[in-house]
Parts: structure tokens; C-alpha cells; sequence
């Protein structure tokens, strides 16, 4: 399938800053991808460039099969900001009807955008009296209109409370199913590792990763903990045995490399009696991320 989005050896240069330096990766449909980065790593550039906003030094760049910013590329593309402002006196549903009409659409298919991003019930209600939650999702229904193929959301989540948070990438997972194309930014990596296919790594520029998760733990090759809990009394026991170091009264942490994982489980599995359980702890994305986003110093 043809992707939604291509960056090729995209480099973007202020005077005298590199904010983005030979950056490869595409987008495809259905795909969700996270875009991490320290402040100033160049995601809201690379985004700015993406939408037509800026351009870049060099480098090409494919939205849609067009030129960013052209009007095929603008037209399937939606764009969430980080900080959506909307007029706090108009309702819900006057607001998005304004989008519509604005953007030629018919203004009757507002409540329906509304109900996908569970705001059918406040939809007559002012702004003004919105939660944060509730006016990042009058800015992701402004962002549906038209039906986009690709969504560029600019930390869509920051501010929101857990539950928030799961029912706004729950609305993007319905989206992605659809064949919505989805970029995200974020620095909440915790629930990007849940909620999203691919992970895109930038530092002062640089692109230091773009894989899945699970690619990227294995190129990492970070150590993996096993957590084992002994029977009562036997912590010592175990924790000699293994050479692993006793936490508390029952728990033995061992740490070991990715390919050493199946013969310490062996080494485990004969303690049997002693043990209680083992769990496989693999580096989160935070290991990774620091991992990733270091090689560069190096
Ligand atoms: N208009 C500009 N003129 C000069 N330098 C700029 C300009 N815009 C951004 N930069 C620089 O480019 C680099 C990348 O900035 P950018 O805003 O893209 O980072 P970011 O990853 O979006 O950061 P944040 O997480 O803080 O939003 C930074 O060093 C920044 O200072």
C-alpha cells in the first residue's frame, strides 16, 4: 500500500541551527505512529514541514501522494494543535457547525462528529463550560471533518486525565481500523508503548529510531529482568542459587541479556519448589527511549 506519508532525507536548518537533519520514515494506513523527542528534538518542525506550514532546506516530502501544503495534501489531511482554542460562548455543536460551513461542508453532519468523539450528550452545551478532555475532543472532531486520510496530532493528550487519555486513543484505534494514517507527538510513553504500531526517535534532529516496539527491544538488546517470587523461607535459598539479589522477604530480581533469557527460565523452572512464580520484566519504552535518544553522544 502506498504510504500515506514519505519523508526523504528531510533536512531543515534555521540560521545556524540543524532542527532536522536527513530525516527518513513513512506513514502508512491504519498505521499509528509516535513521533518521541526531547523539547527542541524537531518534532514540531518536522510537523510544521509536513503540513505545509514551512519548508524545508532539503529533502523530499510526500502527503498523500502530493506536495505539502498543495490542496489535495491540505484537504486529506487533519491537524490537531496542542493547545485548541474555541470560542468558550458557542456550544459544542455551533462550533463544529461553524468548521463545517467553512470549510463547505454541509453543517448538518456536526452531531454526528460529535457523537464519534463521545460529546453527543454535551453537544449544546457552551464550550466555556467544557472540561480539558471534552475541548480536545471538539478539536479532534473539527480535525475528523472531511473524512482525513492522514491526522498530524501534536501532543493530543497532554493535560488529559488517565481515563481521558484511554478514551481518546480508543476514538484514534477506530480510526486507524478505518485506514486513518495517524501521527502523533507525545512525551506520555507509557501509554504511547500501548497505543500505537510504530515508534519514530528523534534527537537534535537526527532520527535515532523507527520501529515497532518489539524490533526496537531487540535491537537494543537491552537487559531483561526476571522477577522471582520464592516460597516462604526460601528467598535465601534462591537468591543463592541463581546469584540473584534478594528485594524482600520473597522476591529475587535477576537481570540477564535477551539471548541468555530461555536458559536462566531453565535454571528457574528447576528451583520448582522453591519458587512461587517468575515474571518476565522486558525493558519498557522510557529503557528505550533514553537508549535511543543517547547514541548520539556517544
Ligand atoms: N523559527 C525558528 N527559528 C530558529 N530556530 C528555530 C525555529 N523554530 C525552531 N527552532 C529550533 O529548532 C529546533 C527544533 O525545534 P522544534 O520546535 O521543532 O522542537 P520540538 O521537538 O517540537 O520541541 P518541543 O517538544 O519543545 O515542542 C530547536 O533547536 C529550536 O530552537
Amino acid at each position: 500500500m502506498m504510504p500515506r506519508l514519505t519523508l526523504s532525507q528531510v533536512t531543515k536548518r534555521y540560521d545556524g541551527v540543524t532542527a532536522l537533519d536527513a530525516v527518513d520514515f513513512t506513514v502508512a494506513p491504519g498505521e499509528r505512529v509516535a513521533l518521541l523527542g526531547h523539547n527542541g528534538a524537531g518534532k514540531s518542525t518536522l510537523m510544521k514541514i509536513v503540513l505545509g506550514l514551512i519548508p524545508a532546506t532539503s529533502g523530499q516530502i510526500e502527503v498523500l501522494g502530493a506536495a505539502p501544503g498543495s490542496q489535495a495534501a491540505r484537504e486529506g489531511t487533519a491537524y490537531l494543535p496542542e493547545n485548541v482554542a474555541f470560542h468558550p460562548a458557542l456550544t459544542g455543536l455551533e462550533q463544529i457547525r461553524l468548521y463545517l460551513r467553512l470549510r463547505g461542508c454541509d453543517p448538518a453532519q456536526a452531531m454526528g462528529l460529535l457523537e464519534r468523539v463521545g460529546l453527543g450528550e454535551a453537544a449544546r452545551r457552551r464550550i466555556g463550560t467544557y472540561s480539558k478532555g471534552m475541548r480536545q475532543r471538539v478539536g479532534l472532531a473539527q480535525a475528523l471533518i472531511g473524512q482525513p486520510r492522514l491526522l498530524i496530532l501534536d501532543e493530543p493528550t497532554s493535560g488529559l486525565d488517565p481515563v481521558s487519555r484511554r478514551e481518546f486513543y480508543a476514538i484514534l484505534d477506530g480510526l486507524a481500523a478505518e485506514g486513518a494514517a495517524i501521527l502523533l507527538s507525545s512525551h506520555a510513553l507509557t501509554e504511547v508503548e500501548a497505543r500505537t504500531d510504530r515508534i519514530v526517535i528523534l534527537s537534535k534532529g537526527r532520527l535515532m529510531a523507527n520501529d515497532t516496539l518489539h524490533a526496537l527491544r531487540r535491537q537494543a538488546a537491552l537487559p531483561i529482568r526476571l522477577q522471582i517470587s520464592a516460597r516462604p523461607g526460601a528467598a535465601d535459598q534462591v537468591a543463592a542459587q541463581l546469584s540473584g539479589g534478594r528485594r524482600n522477604g520473597v522476591m529475587v530480581d535477576l537481570t540477564c541479556a535477551h539471548d541468555e533469557k530461555l536458559t536462566r527460565l531453565g535454571h528457574i523452572a528447576a528451583l520448582k519448589g522453591l519458587i512461587e512464580d517468575v515474571e518476565i520484566i522486558p525493558p519498557s519504552l522510557e529503557d528505550l527511549y533514553s537508549h535511543f535518544s543517547r547514541r548520539d553522544d556517544q
